[in-house]
């Protein structure tokens, strides 16, 4: 039998992928990679970098906004294409930037559609290549949803990319992606409406916490339909009737102009031919050992959003990297620690959350304690003109040990670092509060959240 042509393929190009190759690479081992799209993947060109800026300017037309007449003169406009402009300039530069630090790294850069074709080879397009290790980490897609007119959703991929926003938008489903575009599109002038199927928007995140943001989506004019499932969607003349089932109100139709798919994301593993490896996947789920190893196949390992082992988030494309090159690299049998991931949904403002949640706490053996406030009241809140503050921070009782933090309102995004931090080095409420934070900032609250 001939030499395989690497030690290691990756399949992808994103967070995941680079965490892999690299090091890898470093170690002496022939590498290449191979994406399908313009190299870079998902964070960087369709995810949390071109959300961020966005946001971010959705967040300077907000904070004028509610500082009307507290020295604020004149409101501010968000301008849709100029915003498309300045996106886009993070972007177009990412995948030249992202192949170039591959071939650095003296990866070999292949292009087009990866498919197995046996244990340790692959059909990229027409040219066959093999490798005595695999690593999946394709990301994921749009679950697909079982309704009439499904086609005519667009993707979070073209919202992105959208060159006019029109004037009546609906998100399909209500977590992280409507959160987040739900309030750009908002703060950009559209009539936005959220169908979300379960009680509450965000589900992942602390109920009461959530209740707080609702208020300011209220207030920001979005419509939030709860306990309510999209059945279809029909074309008009006059634009889209998506028709939602209420839980007990039964149906009812909404018209728009944009029907944005909101509704989850998969693994996307279907078109690998896993089959032909021998590599074995329960309902669109690969099977995994510990160490993200294929279970009936030892040469495939996965890593991020194609492992679905951790939550779908960016730091855990890196982190499941890492377990995996020591995996490759050492023999090191270990598997990814899970424990304490900061998780933000960068609405206005934004919800975090990392850590034990209050439903886990109540059902735990050792008591927890829990300290929760709404902190409209704080110099924070007020100094910002935000209402929307409160905070959920649950604590072993005895030990004193920080378990889990939940925030919205002002910088949460960042604050929700330092309890990851506390919870992942097993600080206690007195370690951090002998901790002395620049004042005034919203970290230096911390002390009076414990
Ligand atoms: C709109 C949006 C916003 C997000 N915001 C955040 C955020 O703020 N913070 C956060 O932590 N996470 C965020 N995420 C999630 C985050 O982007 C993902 O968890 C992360 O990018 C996953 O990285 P990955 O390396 O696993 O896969 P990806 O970065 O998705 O890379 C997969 C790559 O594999 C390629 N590929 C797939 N199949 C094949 C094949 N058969 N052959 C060749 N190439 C293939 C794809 O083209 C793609 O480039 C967001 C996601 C979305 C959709
Ligand atoms: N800030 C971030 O970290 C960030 C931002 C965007 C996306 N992401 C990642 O991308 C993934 C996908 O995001 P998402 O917002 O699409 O999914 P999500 O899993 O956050 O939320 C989807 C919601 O849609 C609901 N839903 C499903 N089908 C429905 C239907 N037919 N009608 C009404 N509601 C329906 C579900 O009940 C669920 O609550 C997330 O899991 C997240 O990890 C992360």
């Amino acid at each position: 039998m001939s030499a395989p042509d690497y030690d290691l393929l990756v399949i992808g190009t994103g967070s995941g992928a680079r965490g892999v190759a690299k090091p890898c690479a470093q170690a002496g081992w022939r590498v290449a990679v191979v994406d399908r799209r313009p190299y870079g993947g998902t964070c960087a060109q369709r995810g949390c970098d071109p959300k961020k800026v966005m946001v971010g300017i959705a967040r300077a037309v907000d904070d004028a906004a509610r500082l009307q007449g507290h020295g604020v003169d004149g409101a501010l406009r968000l301008d849709w294409s100029a915003l498309m402009a300045f996106k886009q300039s993070f972007v177009d530069s990412v995948p030249k930037g992202v192949e170039a630090g591959f071939r650095k790294a003296g990866i070999d850069t292949l292009h087009g559609a990866a498919r197995f074709t046996g244990p340790t080879s692959m059909r990229i397009d027409d040219r066959e290549v093999s490798a005595r290790h695999i690593v999946l980490a394709t990301g994921a897609v749009p679950a697909p949803l079982p309704i009439p007119g499904a086609d005519l959703m667009r993707s979070s991929d073209d919202f992105l990319d959208l060159g006019h926003l029109p004037a009546r938008v609906v998100f399909v489903g209500g977590g992280y992606i409507a959160a987040e575009f739900a309030c750009i599109a908002a703060r950009a002038g559209a009539a936005v409406t959220v169908v979300q199927r379960g009680p509450r928007m965000l589900k992942g995140f602390d109920p009461d916490l959530v209740a707080i943001l609702m208020e300011r989506f209220r207030a920001l004019g979005i419509d939030v339909r709860t306990d309510s499932q999209v059945t279809g969607i029909e074309q008009h003349k006059d634009g889209y009737r998506v028709t939602l089932d209420h839980k007990e109100e039964g149906a009812s139709t909404v018209k728009a102009d944009l029907v944005v798919h909101a509704a989850g994301r998969v693994a996307q593993v279907a078109d690998l031919d896993l089959q032909a490896a021998g590599v074995a996947a329960e309902k669109g789920r690969l099977t995994l050992d510990r160490t993200l190893r294929s279970t009936t196949n030892p040469a495939v390992w996965a890593v991020g959003d194609a492992a679905q082992k951790g939550p779908p988030l960016t730091p855990v494309a890196s982190h499941d990297a890492r377990v995996v090159v020591a995996n490759l690299l050492e023999d090191a049998g270990a598997g990814p620690d899970y424990r304490a991931v900061p998780t933000v949904a960068f609405s206005l403002p934004p919800i975090a959350s990392v850590g034990l949640t209050a439903a886990e706490a109540r059902a735990r053996v050792k008591p927890v304690r829990q300290s929760c406030g709404f902190a409209a009241d704080w110099f924070t809140a007020r100094h910002n003109a935000e209402r929307a503050y409160g905070y959920k921070v649950l604590i072993e009782e005895g030990t004193e040990r920080v378990l889990g933090a939940h925030l919205v309102g002002p910088h949460a995004d960042e604050v929700i670092n330092v309890f990851a931090l506390a919870i992942r080095q097993g600080l206690t409420t007195s370690d951090l509060k002998d901790v002395m934070f620049a004042y005034p900032t919203t970290s230096s609250d911390i002390h009076s959240m414990l």
